[in-house]
């Protein structure tokens, strides 16, 4: 995947291939649901939360995300999306991915609202063949999971990006050398962050 281009407020990045590691086997992005609109006015509760529709600006912010994702030639097998309407919503806008091959499309309830270890244990549920992965679903959850594996290898010039949070449409690559599910934490590695 190409790298994407420096996160704002960041410094330019370096792609690890640049500095001497081999070539990436197995790639993962993470991805924050775009921007959402606040559920109606008096409706509160998980059903309402769950049914919130993205804004126009997330739908546009998702839409350059895809792009993004296509220009890097990010090919994922299969992508696990929380059933929330706004990581539904997102996933569509985000469009099609690079090439012809269509990923595996996995709603998985437990990514609603998750844990960083609920998403982190997912990953052991990958099947072998699915070399290259992408999440869509929630913050807090999200933002710590990266902050962890960051805490272990975060590339020069991706620090200030992580101290800007994780904000919605925002996405973090990180590859890894060995199978999603056998991979422990030091085999993952943070590659790159994305913030809109
Ligand atoms: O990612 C999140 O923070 C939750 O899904 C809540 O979404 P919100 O920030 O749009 O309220």
């Amino acid at each position: 995947m190409k790298p994407l281009p420096p996160a704002k407020g960041g410094n330019p990045l370096m792609p690890d291939i640049q500095a001497g590691h081999p070539a990436p086997v197995r790639e993962m992005v993470l991805m924050r649901h775009a921007q959402a609109a606040p559920a109606p006015f008096g409706e509160m509760g998980m059903q309402a939360d769950l049914a919130r529709p993205l804004t126009a600006h997330g739908r546009q912010t998702a839409a350059s995300c895809g792009a993004l994702l296509r220009a890097r030639h990010f090919t994922p097998d299969l992508v696990m999306v929380s059933p929330a309407v706004r990581t539904r919503q997102t996933l569509t806008a985000i469009g099609s991915f690079y090439g012809d091959r269509q990923p595996d499309i996995r709603y998985v309830n437990a990514l609603y609202d998750a844990a960083p270890q609920t998403i982190r244990d997912l990953l052991y549920e990958v099947p072998d063949k699915a070399s290259n992965i992408m999440i869509l679903a929630h913050n807090p959850g999200l933002q710590a999971l990266v902050a962890h594996w960051a805490a272990r290898h975060c590339p020069p010039g991706l620090e200030n990006a992580l101290h800007q949070g994780f904000p919605p449409a925002s996405m973090a690559c990180f590859t890894a050398m060995r199978a999603w599910n056998q991979a422990d934490d030091g085999d993952i590695r943070l590659t790159d962050l994305s913030c809109q």
